[in-house]
């Protein structure tokens, strides 16, 4: 069993539902005996009119290695990502969405999806506008990862993980329990369950396939030093120093000739999954996708991006 706790804030709705639950500083391990809210939990105590909600002060301490129980829980799990406490893929996030409640999320914080309705002049006199309905809150409204940029909040969720040195531009998404390992340039879109390694960059409109709906299995990593193209796609794992070309669409399937040394070689892309030095290209003569080995080191990101 792997422990982990945190003195949250909680917001209640008014039917009682818990609607978030904001950890300023999770840790690893069991909670101190002494253990006491933080400032930033006991000042948040209190109650909002507009939104119709009540904060609480909560410890959670919870089991990793089980499924969430509750919705502290989740958000505590969420936290653990987001604060690098944990990598993706190495929480129990089993049946996560059942602990989340579908949540307003507005410019006051969240709120019931019923107070839209019911509560929409009220909101609009307070100035408070509607941000997006989800499971999810954006990642930068409960945890700033240090020495990260992300051009647009609204692209990244609570439990991206992201080390210091990425950048993820306006067009660039990570979802929850996925991100990346060291430095990035993240112009592309990194789904569920999906790391990049240090130095790698996924190129504008890139695609990564998750899991989580359309049949996918195989949790695609990405190694270091890697680049995939601009608008191009994977199903597959992209080993260390390796290249996609700009526009191809690598699935796990596709029929790929290996360009050997020995001589070409037909595979399935799959068989290629995480093999490290490998240019992936669209031949522009034949139209045949190809895999030519590369040598050396893989991109280097633009330092005076990173710096
Ligand atoms: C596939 C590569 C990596 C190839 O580039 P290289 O520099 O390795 O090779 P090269 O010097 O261009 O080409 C070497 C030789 O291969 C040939 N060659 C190149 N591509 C070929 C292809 N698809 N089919 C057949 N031959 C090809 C060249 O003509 C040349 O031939 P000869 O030897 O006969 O001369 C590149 O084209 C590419 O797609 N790069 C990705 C860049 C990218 O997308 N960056 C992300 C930026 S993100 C961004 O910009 C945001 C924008 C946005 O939001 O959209
Ligand atoms: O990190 C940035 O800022 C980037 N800027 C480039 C641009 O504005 O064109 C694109 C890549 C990252």
């Amino acid at each position: 069993m792997t422990t982990a706790w945190g003195y949250g804030l909680a917001t209640i709705a008014a039917d009682g539902t818990t609607l978030d639950t904001w950890f300023p500083s999770p840790a690893l391990g069991e909670a101190p005996a002494d253990a006491a809210a933080p400032a930033e939990v006991t000042d948040g105590v209190g109650a909002d009119a507009v939104r119709a909600v009540t904060t609480q002060a909560q410890l959670v301490e919870i089991d990793t290695d089980a499924a969430p129980a509750s919705t502290p829980d989740a958000y505590l799990r969420l936290h653990l990502l987001s604060h690098l406490l944990v990598r993706p893929n190495e929480v129990n996030l089993d049946g996560i969405f059942a602990h989340l409640p579908i949540v307003a999320w507005t410019t006051g914080g969240p709120a019931h999806p019923s107070v839209l309705r019911e509560g929409r002049a009220r909101l609009q006199r307070a100035g408070v506008s509607v941000i997006g309905v989800d499971k999810f809150p954006r990642l930068l409204d409960y945890v700033v990862p240090d020495r990260v940029r992300i051009a647009d909040a609204a692209r990244v969720r609570l439990g991206a993980h992201l080390a210091p040195g990425t950048t993820v531009m306006h067009e660039g998404f990570v979802n929850y329990n996925a991100g990346t390992l060291g430095a990035s340039m993240v112009e592309g879109r990194i789904s569920q369950g999906v790391v990049v390694g240090d130095g790698s960059d996924i190129g504008g409109g890139a695609s990564i396939m998750g899991t989580l709906s359309g049949g996918g299995t195989e949790r695609v990593v990405i190694g270091e030093r890697s680049l995939l193209g601009a608008n191009s796609g994977i199903g597959i794992s992209i080993g260390d120093d390796s290249v996609v070309e700009a526009g191809l669409y690598v699935t796990a399937g596709t029929k790929v000739t290996y360009l050997l040394p020995a001589g070409p070689r037909t595979v399935k892309a799959l068989e290629l999954s995480g093999v490290p030095g490998i240019l992936f290209r669209r031949n522009s003569v034949t139209g045949a996708v190809e895999a030519l080995p590369r040598t050396g080191h893989g991109v280097q990101l633009n330092e005076a991006l990173h710096a």
